[in-house]
């Protein structure tokens, strides 16, 4: 039989699951879904198969109570259209892995120990690593011979330089605790930063490039060359922007006041932070499509969450253009950064002296495309580029598997 070239990809978010099944020889998609409102009543997984003429979209709406139950669900998905976890075609599985701390700067084959670490690091990414721990340990018990691969977010991040990723703190209680900027979505922005160089016809070793992944969680990132020089989020997803529930930047103190004044736990202000802040903690909604319809309706909460949130959108382009001294292009992606518009005409709006500017016309225009939505004459180009983490991570998990030294 001939090596086997497919891929399945698993991204574990808190409450969810995408994945993709991928045939590595062309990049091709044989299915992908999604396991959503895992833990409630409402849970829901869409399954599409794309092999095929005609494959259908299908939907399952029973309550699933937790990953390793979504899990199983989507191996069941996919046996029912003969791609199972059980085919001797799979080559690896690909897992997104949230924080790999300080060890891990690279995709890195799962074993016994690699596993102990990720779960080490659940304290400093309590929303995903423990979903990916349990992806993870369910994957690896259907099928435990296969190599199980980690790719993960903090991987691009890693070449910031010290000034970028160290706080201003004692430098021995920080080094103790290695409590220092990290930075997450890593894999969208190192795609999204190369599709951009693609887009504008040059290398990616010569263009400077804001990326603002603005999905629930969302962050932004100043890469030069190719290369992170400085991210938004920090020890934890919790830092920088606006997000659908996290706070994203707020005076440290606020945590102290909270509990000596406010008489909260350390555990109900982390809740309170993660995810009960950001658009949702702000107007009751975190979903972007309704703040917008709630605006059109003149609602004055739904416009206060979307101006804090542009607000803060802003700092970060202008703090990096800062740090990179000359800026290629600006890119949205992600839920909002792909598709809504106002968000990217209002984060630009007011920048025409730092050369940004967005079309009207082609800002509008839809496409699941990489494209540019700034006007001819503006010094720097604004882009909108659809983020493939599921691609990139198969990418990663089947160059090492098939690499000679594996
Ligand atoms: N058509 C749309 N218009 C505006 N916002 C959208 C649209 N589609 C999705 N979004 C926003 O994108 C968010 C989800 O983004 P996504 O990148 O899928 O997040 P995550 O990966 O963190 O789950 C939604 O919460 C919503 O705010
Ligand atoms: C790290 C992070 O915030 O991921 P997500 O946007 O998937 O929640
Ligand atoms: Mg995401």
């Amino acid at each position: 039989m001939s090596n086997p070239t497919r891929v399945l990809v698993l991204n574990s978010g808190s409450s969810s699951v995408k994945y993709q099944l991928l045939d590595m020889r062309d990049g091709a998609r044989l299915a992908v879904g999604l396991v959503e409102r895992i833990g409630e009543e409402t849970s829901r997984l869409v399954h599409t198969p794309l092999t095929g003429g005609g494959a259908e979209r299908r939907e399952r709406t029973a309550p699933i109570a937790d990953h390793e139950a979504a899990l199983k669900a989507v191996a069941e998905e996919l046996s029912a259209d003969g791609l199972g976890l059980d085919s001797p075609e799979l080559a690896a599985i690909g897992h997104r892995v949230v924080h790999g701390g300080l060890k891990f700067s690279a995709p890195t084959v799962i074993t016994d120990e690699v596993l102990a670490e990720i779960e080490r690091l659940i304290p400093v990414a309590p929303l995903h690593n423990p979903a990916n721990v349990t992806g993870i340990r369910t994957a690896r018990a259907l099928r435990p011979d296969l190599p199980q691969v980690a790719v993960f977010d903090t991987a691009f991040h890693t070449t910031m330089p010290e000034h970028a990723a160290r706080y201003a703190i004692d430098v021995e209680t920080a080094d103790a605790h290695r409590i220092r900027r990290y930075g997450f979505h890593g894999t969208s922005h190192a795609y999204v930063s190369r599709r951009v160089a693609g887009l504008l016809g040059k290398d990616p070793a010569e263009v400077n490039v804001i990326v603002l992944h603005l999905g629930n969680g969302a962050s932004a990132s100043a890469v030069r060359g190719g290369r992170c020089v400085d991210t938004s989020m920090g020890l934890t997803p919790l830092e920088g922007l606006v997000m659908g529930t996290r706070s994203g930047d707020i005076d440290p103190a606020v945590v102290f006041h909270l509990k000596r004044v406010g008489g909260m736990s350390t555990d109900e202000i982390d809740v309170l932070l993660n995810k009960k802040s950001g658009l949702v903690g702000l107007c009751g909604d975190n979903d972007m499509r309704e703040i917008r319809r709630r605006i059109d309706e003149g609602d004055e909460r739904a416009r206060l969450a979307f101006d804090i949130y542009i607000h803060r959108l802003k700092k970060y382009i202008g703090a990096y253009y800062a740090v990179l001294g000359r800026v290629d292009a600006v890119a949205f992606t992600a839920g909002v950064g792909e598709n809504a518009a106002p968000v990217r005409e209002a984060a630009v709006a007011g920048l025409e002296e730092l050369g940004l500017a967005v079309d009207a016309g082609l800002n509008a225009a839809r496409s699941g495309e990489p494209r540019l939505i700034s006007p001819e004459y503006a010094r720097v180009a604004v882009a909108v580029v659809p983020t493939d983490e599921e691609l990139e991570i198969a990418r990663q998990t089947y160059s090492l598997v098939t690499s000679p030294a594996h």
